[in-house]
């Protein structure tokens, strides 16, 4: 017993050195030696976060939403602001009291709308020609009609007042109008445009369609890639490539040849961006043979401006500043994934702080990429665009090149995303994903959870034109329980989190559909058409219900509305619009095809 007694303040003691040891061996291993790249904020958007902050204290959180703060501009200088916001009285809990916020922010700051003003596109047509030819049904083609008078709704410019003083808007100057996604998303997003820009060609708004391509070269030859979205708090990260894709689909239906020259050059650019520097991974195959696939990662290590008061809340149970870093630029590069969030990134599904986007090798990003492995998927797509681009101006050595990196991408596709037991190609997890040695494949390491994007390679030419492979995958999709009763599923898995079940997606309907249809086969054509049915009924009858189109749906159920966000009548949603436009030209509508839930 004594015994005991007197080791009990050893054991203290070395429990205590151990706690100090494995405190530090945190901080060391989340980075202070080595943060990271940043790419540093403006003045303005620090301010507008402090702003979030104080108001979040005043307000309080009912219907409190982050991302209106850093919307908001200037009316005079940030100085001056400034100095009258460090004078607001402040109460005895330490937070300025609502009404004296309410005054301030009348007196110094315009509201988040007024930097963007509603205009009509210059191609608009009420009643476009050839529209939608192969829908018979009446009423399936007034309700187009009526999605399609919605582009009018999303359509913005950027205001005068922003071009004359840049440095008062969060927003950023872009030349061309935009189609916005609609609701709290007031600017316009990268990926976004690529499903809206499918609806703009199906709606014959050519101008729009390439003016928001034009837009996007402008942010890629000032930032080096397009950004997530046109905001000064969105300059740390981009999106999913898509770029040379809407500079395809354009081109295909325009044969605009100077879209064609003037995109070159900052494709290039943006292939760069994605195949160098964080981006870029070195890994070896089962067989030892060298590939070089591409990974999400945000230059960032803060909570998001437009979500700050959230990201703080999530990573205050972290022990250090280091872990925090680390799960703040984990969280912005979720962001640049498109899938803000989803239990694909995350080490532990039912706990957010677990986010480890940059750990990953995702499927869609290297298809993307390939059109280039399929997180791998993505990368491989744009490689195959630039190449039919550059010999359509007549650049053979460029076309080359390119189509020597995508016949790479695809082998790289092959040999570390591809799962020959489920038919499937699975995101892969980096052992150490901070070592810039060449990784080993392990095949432990895939991914064996399903999610959708386990099939979006099935979008790129290459692996839709197997009829082997496409019987094997269109097998596997039918029998994974991800087709449900209103499309696609992106996963099966309630967690809770936007990206995952019950939530479908517009992008990813479409992806997979269009995969299967191109792949010509008559079981993966009949997939393709009973999504797309699926999903134009979901909005069709969600549509009539709520008279607005929604950012997601709920699968489960024909015509449920995902929830959240504030949707109302009369409004669209980007790439709802987009997609339901785009089946529609490519599917039809028979007269005698049902529009209810039956
Ligand atoms: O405000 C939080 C996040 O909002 C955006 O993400 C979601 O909306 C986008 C626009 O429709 C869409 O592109 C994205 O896939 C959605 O998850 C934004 O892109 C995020 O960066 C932002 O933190």
């Amino acid at each position: 017993m004594d015994k005991h007694k007197s080791l009990s303040p050893i054991i203290f003691f070395f429990f205590f050195i151990l706690s100090i040891m494995t405190i530090t061996v945190t901080s060391d291993a989340c980075g202070p030696k080595n943060p990271g790249p940043i790419v540093p904020t403006t003045p303005l958007v620090k301010f507008l976060v402090t702003l979030q902050e104080t108001a979040f204290r005043a307000f309080g959180p009912k219907d409190f939403d982050p991302k209106l703060y850093v919307d908001l501009s200037l009316k005079r200088n940030l100085s001056i602001t400034v100095e009258a916001f460090e004078k607001l009285p402040k109460n005895e809990s330490g937070s300025v009291p609502a009404k004296e916020l309410n005054r301030f922010m009348e007196e110094y700051l315009a509201a988040a709308e007024e930097d963007l003003v509603v205009v009509s596109p210059v191609d608009y047509v009420a009643e476009p020609e050839v529209f939608l030819p192969k829908v018979e049904s009446p009423e399936v083609r007034a309700w187009a009609l009526e999605v399609h008078s919605l582009w009018k709704n999303l359509c913005r410019k950027v205001s005068g007042r922003v071009l004359e003083k840049p440095e008062f808007h969060t927003l950023l100057p872009l030349e061309n109008p935009v189609i916005i996604p609609g609701s709290r998303f007031r600017e316009v997003y990268y990926w976004d445009s690529y499903w809206i820009i499918r609806g703009l060609l199906a709606s014959k708004m050519y101008e729009t369609a390439k003016g928001m391509v034009y837009n996007l070269i402008s942010l890629v030859h000032e930032f080096g890639y397009p950004l997530n979205g046109a905001r000064a708090y969105y300059t740390n990260r981009s999106q999913p490539p898509l770029l040379s894709s809407m500079v395809v689909q354009i081109y295909n239906t325009t044969n605009d040849e100077t879209l064609l020259t003037k995109s070159l050059p900052a494709l290039l650019k943006e292939h760069h961006f994605w195949n160098s520097g964080v981006h870029k991974v070195s890994i070896q195959d089962s067989q030892g043979l060298n590939h070089s696939l591409s990974r999400y990662y945000a230059r960032w290590n803060q909570p998001r401006p437009e979500s700050f008061i959230i990201d703080t809340e999530t990573a205050s149970k972290l022990p250090s500043k280091c872990a925090k870093e680390k799960l703040y630029r984990e969280m912005a590069s979720a962001a640049e994934s498109g899938m803000d969030f989803s239990t694909r990134w995350m080490r532990d599904e039912s706990d957010l702080t677990t986010l480890a986007t940059t750990s990953i090798l995702p499927v869609d990003l290297n298809a993307f990429i390939l059109k280039a492995r399929i997180g791998f998927m993505l990368i491989f797509l744009m490689e195959i665009d630039i190449s039919i681009l550059a010999n359509a101006i007549g650049d053979s050595v460029t076309a080359e090149r390119f189509k020597d990196a995508s016949h790479a991408r695809k082998k790289a596709i092959d040999s570390i995303l591809w799962n020959a037991e489920k038919h499937q190609w699975l995101d892969y997890w980096l052992t150490d994903p901070d070592s810039s040695e060449i990784h080993k494949w392990n095949a432990s390491n895939q991914n064996k959870k399903l999610y959708a994007s386990n099939f979006a390679p099935l979008w790129i030419e290459p692996f839709s034109s197997d009829v082997k492979l496409v019987d094997e995958v269109v097998s596997s999709l039918e029998n994974s329980g991800l087709i449900c009763a209103a499309g696609i599923a992106t996963s099966l898995i309630e967690s809770g989190q936007q990206w995952d079940f019950p939530n479908g997606w517009a992008p990813t309907q479409h992806m997979i559909a269009e995969g299967l249809l191109n792949s010509g086969t008559e079981r993966a054509t009949q997939i393709a058409r009973d999504i797309a049915i699926k999903w134009t009924k979901t909005n069709y009858v969600a549509f009539k219900e709520t008279g607005a189109m929604h950012e997601k749906y709920d699968v489960r159920e024909c015509g449920s509305t995902g929830g959240g966000g504030e949707y109302k009548p009369q409004t669209g949603f980007g790439w709802s619009n987009g997609v339901v436009l785009a089946f529609l030209e490519t599917f039809g509508w028979p007269q005698d095809l049902k529009l209810d839930c039956t």
